[in-house]
């Protein structure tokens, strides 16, 4: 074991205090989006946009300075989920977004969330390459949604790419989850 794999790295890191950040702007969002007027519309897609940028912050400085805890590994998924989430329900909500879309993407998410969860006693499941992609289509979709004046066909494109690979990794992550399990219980000698 080297000195950094003994290094014990505090929860409180910047990358996690910004995961904590994303999560804290979550309610300012949804107020801005439900006010009425192009300027308040803009100030949604701002706290959005500065939400969304942390996310790509902070798994940067985790991977960079060191800084990857299994709190992390729990905590980005689950403010991504929320950010995201929360403009989902909200433009559904607003008549803008059909309710078919937001229930699919939030039970795939709820689910994974679950899983992740549920297997904590076996191992932490950190995000797959595929669920960042997801999570930037998604975010490149809600910003289509939100910006005024978005042709129809631009903000279909791009949600029904975020709608394939947001399925596609929940059942990656599914498959993970099955053969992590029957793992844990050969090594455990069930
Ligand atoms: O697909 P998930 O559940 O691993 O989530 C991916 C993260 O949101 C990427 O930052």
């Amino acid at each position: 074991m080297n000195k950094d794999e003994r290094r014990v790295v505090s929860p409180w890191n910047i990358a996690n205090v910004l995961t904590v950040a994303r999560l804290a702007l979550v309610p300012f969002f949804v107020v801005c989006l439900f006010l009425p007027g192009t300027g308040w519309r803009l100030a949604a897609l701002g706290v959005f946009a500065v939400a969304s940028i942390t996310d790509h912050l902070d798994g940067e400085l985790a991977r960079r300075y060191g800084l990857i805890t299994d709190f992390g590994k729990i905590a980005d998924p689950i403010a991504d989920k929320a950010l995201t989430g929360a403009a989902l329900v909200s433009l559904s909500l607003l008549g803008e977004l059909g309710w078919w879309v937001t229930i699919v993407i939030l039970g795939r998410e709820l689910g994974i969330t679950l899983l992740r969860l549920g297997l904590l006693r076996h191992a932490v499941i950190p995000a797959s390459y595929g669920g960042k992609v997801k999570t930037v289509l998604q975010i490149a979709a809600i910003v289509l949604y939100i910006l005024p004046g978005v042709p129809d066909v631009a903000r279909w494109v791009v949600m029904g790419a975020a709608l394939v690979v947001t399925v596609g990794t929940g059942a990656d992550y599914v498959i993970r989850a099955i053969k992590l399990r029957s793992l844990a219980k050969r090594v455990r000698g069930e």
